[in-house]
């Protein structure tokens, strides 16, 4: 069995709880209210930073010249197209202050940089993968489950279940089999834990959304 077929079976329940969760549930038929995906929208553009740099970390320490442009890539279209996707979604609702990092976002980011920098490579590439492969995963559900034609969530829905994500996720998936291919027992279960940690912090970011959640 490949890593990463391992990797998201240990998950599994992980995601089937993210599916569940009432913000997925509500971006699906549109009726996640607006200030809740708004809140969304603000620690996601902090979030999406430190994802490039972590990124741009992972692919700085790659192995190999091919994993390092692939990472390089990711960073750049992270900070391109997903940030154009909440630049655009600040102006449909004509949000100008952006709030300061929040609990979930720090914890999230700063877990990635930690691991992108301190731990071996391949456990930085298992750590940033929950973040395109959850994605891709919940896109998708949310796309075949839709009811409505007229949802405000529609273009972040389209992004993430979109075909140019779909083959920067499964880039990603390669890259980390054929790293873990490579690496000892050792650290193959230290990517699985990462690849666990963050996929955690996922939910725990939409939950934070949800209810709103705010440094004391
Ligand atoms: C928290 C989070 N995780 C993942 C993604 C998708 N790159 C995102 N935009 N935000």
């Amino acid at each position: 069995m490949k890593w990463s077929e391992q990797a998201w079976l240990s998950i599994e329940p992980i995601y089937e709880s993210i599916l569940q969760m009432p913000f997925i549930q509500e971006l699906i038929d549109g009726t996640l209210p607006l200030e809740k995906f708004q809140y969304y929208l603000m620690q996601d553009s902090i979030y999406l930073e430190h994802f490039g740099r972590s990124l741009a970390i992972v692919g700085a320490r790659a192995q190999n010249i091919p994993d390092m442009l692939a990472f390089f890539r990711f960073a750049e279209t992270t900070i391109i197209v997903e940030n154009a996707l909440h630049e655009s979604y600040f102006k449909d609702f004509a949000i100008v202050d952006k709030d300061t990092i929040q609990p979930a976002c720090h914890h999230y980011a700063h877990f990635l940089r930690s691991t992108a920098a301190l731990e071996a490579v391949e456990v930085g590439m298992a750590a940033v993968l929950p973040c395109f492969w959850i994605y891709k995963a919940v896109g998708d559900y949310i796309y075949q489950h839709q009811q409505t034609g007229n949802n405000p969530y529609q273009k972040w829905i389209d992004t993430y279940a979109g075909e140019e994500f779909g083959i920067a996720v499964r880039s990603a998936i390669s890259i980390c089999d054929a790293n873990a291919a490579q690496a000892t027992t050792v650290t193959q279960a230290q990517m699985t834990e990462a690849f666990i940690a963050s996929s955690k912090l996922e939910y725990d970011f939409w939950e934070a959304a949800y209810i709103n959640r705010r440094w004391k």
